[in-house]
């Protein structure tokens, strides 16, 4: 890995919102349309999400043929996808709405079509709005993970941010 991302100096650790779910229980979707994570997104990923303790979160995706890059293997693009809903669900241990600022990938092994791939994710820090995660990937039978990553996500008010684009959840 040969990443030259570092956490800020005044970075403190956030508290899980008291009303975050319970470690082993599920976490929800944040937007049911969502190409990560929504129920209502049939060639989305479909992912899951179990809190874990603390400021962790483990998630997981199967890797449909349809995410093909190279012959048989995962493209990056969608692993990336992975990390960052992956990652962007853990800050909702926070229960506060984040959108990615910063994603970077180190990709370490190839990851072949029908694998399940299973992200262990958490939050860093905070410094005001700005969250910090940082995450890995693993496939099953690898102790090593297959791909690792960072991310900054920035605290949002929804109903700003989303302004223009209101429509759309009326759309469908
Ligand atoms: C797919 C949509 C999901 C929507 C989710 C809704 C909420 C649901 C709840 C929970 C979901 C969890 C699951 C989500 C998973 C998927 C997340 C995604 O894929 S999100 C889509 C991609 N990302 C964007 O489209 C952002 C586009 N960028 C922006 O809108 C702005 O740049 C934004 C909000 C990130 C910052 O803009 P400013 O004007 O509000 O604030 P400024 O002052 O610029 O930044 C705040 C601080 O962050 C630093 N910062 C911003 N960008 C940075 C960067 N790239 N690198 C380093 N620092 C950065 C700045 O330096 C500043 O730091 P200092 O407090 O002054 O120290």
């Amino acid at each position: 890995m040969s990443s030259t991302w570092s956490l800020p100096a005044d970075i403190e650790i956030p508290v899980r919102h008291p009303m975050a779910p319970e470690p082993g229980a599920q976490m929800r979707e944040h937007w049911e349309k969502c190409f990560g994570c929504g129920s209502d997104q049939p060639t989305g990923l479909g992912m899951t999400f179990i809190a874990g303790e603390g400021l962790t979160v483990e998630a997981q995706f199967d890797v449909a043929h349809r995410y093909q890059g190279g012959p048989g293997v995962i493209h990056g693009g969608i692993l990336s996808t992975g990390f960052d809903e992956a990652m962007g669900t853990c800050c909702m241990l926070l229960a506060n709405s984040v959108v990615t600022a910063h994603l970077e990938v180190d990709y370490a092994r190839p990851i072949v079509l029908g694998s399940t791939l299973k992200f262990s994710c958490r939050i860093d820090g905070a410094v005001r709005r700005k969250v910090y995660s940082s995450a890995e990937a693993y496939v099953d039978g690898s102790n090593a993970p297959v791909a690792t990553a960072r991310a900054l996500f920035v605290q949002i008010d929804m109903d700003q941010h989303f302004k223009d684009t209101k429509q759309f959840i009326d759309h469908f």
